[in-house]
């Protein structure tokens, strides 16, 4: 897998950021186990509360178009150290991707922390956990 190459879409991809209140674009670029590169940006509301981050547009995106194998994820934002996804994020990272996935993050000087899924969200309420309330 090319590293390099995802976390330099990641940072392409907060070009297409749509950042009117916080003025913060965050890019992240979603690698399916077939080698494609999906791209995702946050998308800010009038309404805050309704903002979507990178990762999860990157997600949705890739579900809504029927991928749902993935084999990475690089996510970058203008932060002081490498950028840190949200608890929503982190939870739907658990609900699509496999718990030892590679997770990018990294910030605009090129600092770059490489890390996974269960990583992020150590015990993530799964389907798992109502599967077994669904069998008692
Ligand atoms: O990992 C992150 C962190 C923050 N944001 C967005 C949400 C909001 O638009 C802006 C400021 O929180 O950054 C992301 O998209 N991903
Ligand atoms: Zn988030």
């Amino acid at each position: 897998m090319d590293k390099e190459k995802l976390l330099e879409a990641s940072i392409a991809a907060r070009n297409k950021a749509y950042v009117p209140y916080s003025k913060f674009p965050v890019g992240a670029a979603l690698l399916t186990v077939d080698g494609e590169i999906i791209l995702g940006c946050n998308i800010e509301n009038a309404s805050f509360g309704l903002t979507n981050c990178a990762e999860r547009t990157a997600i949705f995106k890739a579900v809504s178009e029927g991928k749902k194998n993935f084999a990475a994820i690089a996510v970058s934002g203008d932060t002081e150290g490498p950028i840190s996804p949200c608890g929503a994020c982190r939870q739907v990272l658990a609900e699509f991707c496999d718990a030892n996935m590679p997770v990018f993050l990294t910030n605009l000087k090129g600092n770059v922390t490489e890390t996974t899924v269960s990583e992020l969200l150590p015990g993530a309420f799964t389907t798992e956990d109502l599967d077994y309330a669904a069998k008692q």
